[in-house]
């Protein structure tokens, strides 16, 4: 594939970014500030004499959100336009309050790279990442070097190591490069390590070659 061609592709000093940039959109600014409140709720104290209170704000948030939802089968339609199909995935969707968001860039040597702090939503073991959330942003990682390296597929098999815990409130090297092709099946490898090199988490995926009609 060539660098820099697909519609979510931005050529940055360091690489292409092939992640949706946070746009000052509305969208953007309350997913944002959704974001803090999964945080902050988390972080909160428990005798917070003002729960209850920040439960109904919540609530008529969203009520208000609601209202104004078209429908689910309209809203698909939506969302796999173009540049959206970026924008609400659950590991790098600007527009998803559940992705940390994380930024990557596609590299010339065909790999893609991120770095990304992940905070208390994410937490397993004490003060660690959970397993599973490592898991999900790899599988998501793998299928964006497959779009890096020109194919697409589906997670037939991710193969996952936990080498050491992973750290919550530093930031992680989230890596991921497509090794082989042949025939319908996609290997695809990739890791998280620390800042300075340990590896916490590394993946080996088998995607296979199958598209799922986008919703129209
Ligand atoms: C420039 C770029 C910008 C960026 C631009 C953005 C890009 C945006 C990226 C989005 C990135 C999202 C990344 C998330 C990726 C998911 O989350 S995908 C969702 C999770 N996965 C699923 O739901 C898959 C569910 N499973 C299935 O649908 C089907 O089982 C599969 C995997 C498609 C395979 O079914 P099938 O098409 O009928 O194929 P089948 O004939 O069974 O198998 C084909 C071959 O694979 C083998 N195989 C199949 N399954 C397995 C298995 N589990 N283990 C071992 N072998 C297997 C078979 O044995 C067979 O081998 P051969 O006999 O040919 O040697």
């Amino acid at each position: 594939m060539k660098v820099g061609t697909h519609p979510t592709a931005a050529t940055h000093a360091h690489g292409t970014v092939l992640t949706s940039a946070p746009q000052d959109a509305p969208v953007d600014r309350a997913t944002a500030a959704a974001r803090r409140v999964v945080d902050a709720m988390l972080r909160t104290d428990r005798g917070n004499a003002n729960l209850d209170r920040v439960a109904e704000e919540l609530n008529s948030i969203a009520d208000h959100l609601e209202e104004h939802a078209p429908e689910v089968a309209e809203r698909l339609i939506d969302m796999w336009n173009g540049e959206g199909v970026t924008r609400h995935d659950p590991v790098t969707g600007p527009e998803n309050a559940i992705a940390p968001p994380l930024v990557l860039e596609g590299l010339e040597d065909g790999s893609v790279r991120g770095t990304v702090t992940l905070t208390m939503p994410y937490q397993g073991p004490p003060g660690c990442v959970h397993g599973g959330v490592s898991a999900l942003i790899l599988d998501h990682v793998l299928g964006v070097a497959n779009a890096w390296g020109g194919k697409s597929g589906m997670t037939a098999k991710l193969e996952t190591n936990y080498h050491r815990p992973t750290p919550l409130f530093e930031p992680l090297v989230i890596t991921g490069r497509l090794v082989s092709v042949d025939g319908r099946k996609i290997r695809t490898v990739g890791s998280i390590t620390t800042a300075d090199g340990q590896l916490c988490v590394s993946v080996e995926g088998l995607f296979i070659d199958k598209t799922v009609p986008r919703p129209r």
